[in-house]
């Protein structure tokens, strides 16, 4: 095939020289795709191809006029593609094109998800990455930014498991796109997990950017050094390198928001609650298991009135805080708006009209911002008034912190910058910045002349009709304006032979005639004239007004950060009045009391029975409680039980997010509790379709205990449900055994662990701090009822055979289980049931023997014995002599109970076959 060459091979040159997925190259009034490119697009947008001809060859050609390609874009770079945009621009000789941004999923500016949008850089140095589960020492930078809102946080993680605990904090952002540092892009092990983990778009970003002298280089130099050494990050080479890659990215990719990040924001290790991907999927904050949103932590308790509110509790919820003088604050902020009820309505319904400053501030500083986003800054920065009115006038509110979250906005320049947007731009301008109108009288002298001239010139044109009605007596006429024929005079068809000699033809229609004069012709010169002078004007005038604009974009960050707060306290607020929640108490202690506590989702939708939750704070060191030896000590391990379908997950699930809404800040769900602030929330938690899976599952189920083994602290909460449930019950039990063994004499961490084994009850009377609860049922005449009561001590007996009549488990095979169950219980003798003749023959287990025997028989056989054998002499057909065969060889300790279920009904089967 013979190269491209014209327009097409232009678009393929640009396209080979960006390392974008596509490429949007203008050809005038048009965005074109060409040949691969323009079939992709085709299909992911249902978009129309026709065929360009170029020397002979013919390419796919898919195109979108200019104003709207941004929609498009933000379609294609949703679906996870980097797309290249080319513009075109007039030259001496023509025009030119070249590619000016790579919009991709971390940089994509006219996001339409309201939730924040992270482009992160993570890198490591030194450290031994063969160890996958523990993860390696050394040191790891993250950094991790939001071109939407300039956010830009930036961390250092050292020292063991630093590679596992960075890859955490990194899941904890949920980011769209990742630059993995050079040293990480070879690691197979760190790529799988990020891909398992999260949707981010991985992209290989230049090795020079992360080299640490240029890194260092370029954020000094983008937030000064001063800044770089007040964060306490100088010495911190590989956070430096993440941040310079970052930067360097945002700058590379051209979408003009660098100047919107900032503020270098840098966290420790210790500023927030270890909440592991696992967790936030376990706990459901943001989504739930099935994926969907509705249902979750979030959905459930979020009233906010704006985006950026929602996006702020969203963050809360992922990244709690162990600092208690933030939660205090927060607490006390919405304890007031609790309190004020008629106040809390107002800020709310003054929030409701505040726009997104955080993302308004980036548009301006990218330039992408246009008259309406303007008149928006412009707007909500007027709110801030109104909302201080309805803070100072309510005493409770005066007195809270809310009042001080407003002081640190200077509020001076905050009216200043209202005032001017105010008097500048009209109050409904167009969506286009191009065509004028934006500005209101007595802006600027100039342009008020021009305007003037420009709407003199128009009312002669409007004018126009009547006066040329009157010379020329014609009735039917007509002045209008049109793209091709400009401003005319149309006259109806009957009268257009009696127009006057300076009438110029321009063009016959069915009914009408359309005329042009010399006059008319001078005067629609100087009107388009003025016009495109007023349109240039506008333009320019708007470009200085949004710089003027992007130049306090950090006030617009902060004064939307002010909002967003208030919006998300204001909703914690509202969520506690109407749930009838209560303000925790916090302690740097380790107790978890919780009077009368309920899980914040079930009670939505459940009549939810209130459960009491007890945990002890303080803890004798470990060397005084092993000598001294006492039974009774502190309890801290409380090891879960109770029929299946009683409420044992719903409990745990319960401790958890009390736990964590008490370090979001927020009132928790119950009449009284006290927490403990904890440094990490860990949870295990089993699904019962994991036993169908096999065994990688259970290799996950054990690879997430082993990092809650290896990462809980005494500090910790963790939950554990039906751990070693994915294995044969001997392993499971004693897996399950040793973890409690370990958690509580080791790891010391707070925590609750529901089971199934009830041999783990036992560990009650060995282990000091573990206790035993058991979620209370009633079990009269068969049927169960679940009283949902959590009581101390353990559980007398399983339930599961109720749950498998309740899930519609056949008749006979529920009553068989029950006859089974009973047997065993009694530790008698299990019976197979023959058929085919109309006198079933009993063949009979003895468990007690371990063999068979027919129930006449009064003698027990062995096993081993050729025992069915000789009960098949007996009269026994082979249907059953085969199920009874493999009853002898089935291990009922060995075999997990839903397999047991399912091996029962498989024999069922079996007989009423024969
Ligand atoms: N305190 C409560 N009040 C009302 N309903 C509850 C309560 N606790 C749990 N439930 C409801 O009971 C059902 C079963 O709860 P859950 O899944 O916690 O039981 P489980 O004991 O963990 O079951 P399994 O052992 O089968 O995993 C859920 O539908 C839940 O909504």
């Amino acid at each position: 095939m013979t190269e491209a060459t014209g327009i097409v091979g232009e678009f393929l040159s640009l396209k080979a020289d960006s390392d974008a997925d596509l490429l949007a190259m203008q050809c005038g009034d048009f965005y074109e795709f060409f040949d691969e490119d323009a079939e992709i697009v085709a299909d992911e947008l249902d978009l129309k191809v026709s065929q360009k001809s170029s020397h002979g060859a013919s390419y796919p050609m898919a195109g979108v006029p200019v104003d709207d390609l941004t929609p498009y874009v933000s379609a294609l770079v949703e679906r996870g593609y980097r797309v290249a945009v080319a513009d075109q621009h007039e030259t001496a000789d023509g025009h030119a094109r070249e590619i000016t941004r790579v919009v991709t999923p971390g940089t994509h500016l006219e996001t339409t998800d309201d939730a924040a949008q992270y482009l992160a850089a993570v890198v490591g140095t030194g450290g031994d990455s063969s160890d996958p589960v523990a993860g390696a020492d050394g040191s790891y930078g993250l950094a991790v930014a939001d071109v939407t809102t300039g956010q830009f946080h930036v961390t250092q993680l050292d020292g063991p498991d630093a590679r596992t605990r960075i890859q955490t904090e990194l899941y904890k952002f949920d980011p769209a796109e990742v630059l993995p540092g050079p040293d990480l892009r070879g690691d197979d092990d760190f790529l799988d997990r990020l891909r398992e983990r999260t949707d981010a778009a991985l992209t290989v970003h230049t090795e020079e950017s992360f080299a640490p002298g240029r890194a260092r280089h370029r954020v000094r130099d983008h937030f000064g050094p001063e800044t770089v050494d007040s964060v306490g990050i100088a010495d911190d080479d590989a956070a430096i390198c993440a941040a310079g890659a970052v930067l360097s990215y945002v700058e590379d990719t051209g979408v003009g928001t660098l100047a919107s990040i900032t503020r270098l924001q840098s966290y420790g290790a210790t500023d927030h609650v270890n909440l592991d991907a696992t967790t936030q999927r376990n706990l459901e904050l943001t989504e739930t298991m099935q994926g969907g949103t509705d249902g979750s932590l979030f959905d459930t308790i979020d009233h906010t009135a704006t985006a950026a509110g929602a996006r702020l509790l969203r963050e809360w919820l992922q990244r709690p805080r162990r600092d208690r003088a933030e939660l205090t604050r927060r607490q006390s902020c919405i304890a007031a708006l609790t309190e004020a009820a008629m106040a809390r309505e107002q800020l709310c319904e003054t929030l409701s009209d505040a726009y997104d400053l955080e993302r308004l501030a980036s548009k301006a500083v990218s330039g992408s911002a246009d008259a309406r986003d303007l008149r928006a800054v412009a707007g909500t920065l007027s709110l801030l008034e109104t909302v201080e009115d309805v803070i100072d006038e309510d005493d409770r509110l005066a007195d809270s912190p809310l009042a001080d979250a407003l002081d640190r906005l200077d509020r001076e320049v905050v009216a200043d910058l209202a005032a001017e947007l105010d008097a500048a731009l009209v109050d409904d301008p167009p969506g286009t910045v191009r065509q004028g109108g934006l500005f209101c009288r007595g802006y600027d002298e100039e342009l008020d002349a021009v305007i003037e001239r420009h709407e003199d010139a128009l009312e002669w044109l409007e004018t126009l009709p009547d006066r040329e009605k009157e010379t020329t007596g014609i009735t039917h006429l007509s002045v209008d304006r049109n793209k091709t024929d400009g401003y005319y005079i149309q006259v109806g068809k009957s009268e257009a032979d009696d127009v006057p000699d300076r009438y110029e033809g321009i063009k016959e229609l069915k009914n009408s005639k359309r005329f042009t004069t010399d006059e008319l012709q001078e005067r629609e010169r100087a009107v388009f004239r003025l016009e495109e002078q007023r349109h240039e004007m506008e333009y320019e005038l708007f470009g200085d007004l949004r710089e003027r604009v992007a130049e306090d974009a950090t006030l617009l960050q902060d004064a939307g950060r002010v909002l967003a707060e208030l919006d998300a306290v204001a909703s914690l607020a509202i969520h506690a009045v109407r749930n009838d929640w209560t303000r925790p108490e916090l302690t740097d202690g380790r107790e978890l009391d919780v009077e009368a506590g309920r899980h914040p989702v079930v009670e939505q939708t459940t009549e939810f029975v209130p459960n009491d939750l007890r945990m002890d704070g303080a803890t004798s060191p470990p060397d005084q409680e092993r000598a001294s030896g006492h039974a009774d000590a502190d309890r801290q391990f409380l090891i879960v039980t109770g029929p299946n379908m009683s409420g044992k997950s719903t409990y745990m699930r319960q401790a958890a997010l009390i736990t964590l809404l008490a370090q979001v800040g927020s009132f928790v769900p119950a009449r009284a509790a006290t927490v403990g602030l904890v440094d990490g929330i860990y949870t295990r938690v089993g699904a019962l379709d994991e036993l169908a899976q096999g065994r990688s599952t259970f290799m996950v189920e054990m690879q997430e205990l082993s990092n809650i083994l290896h990462s809980a602290t005494d500090d910790s909460l963790v939950i554990l449900d039906e751990v070693g449930r994915g294995t044969a019950t001997y392993d499971g039990i004693s897996i399950a055994w040793a973890a409690t063994e370990y958690l509580h004499n080791e790891v010391r961490a707070k925590t609750l662990f529901a089971t199934h084994y009830h041999e783990l009850t036992s560990l009650a009377d060995h282990l000091d701090r573990v206790h035993n609860v058991h979620v209370a049922a009633d079990e009269s005449d068969g049927d169960v009822t679940f009283l949902r009561t959590v009581r101390d001590g353990p559980t007398d007996r399983s339930y599961g055979i109720h749950v498998a009549d309740l899930a519609g488990v056949p008749e006979p095979v529920v009553d068989r289980s029950r006859t089974v169950l009973d047997r065993l219980r009694e530790e008698k003798a299990i019976e197979a049931k023959g058929s085919g003749s109309s006198e079933p023959v009993q063949t009979v287990f003895d468990v007690n023997a371990g063999g068979f025997k027919r129930a006449d028989e009064s003698e027990t056989a062995t096993a081993d014995g050729g025992t069915a054998a000789e009960a098949s002499d007996g009269g026994l057909d082979p249907e059953t002599e085969a199920v009874v065969e493999e009853l002898t060889e089935l291990d009922v300790n060995e075999t997990p109970p839903v397999e047991l279920l399912a091996t029962v009904q498989q024999w069922q089967e079996q007989l009423d076959d024969g």
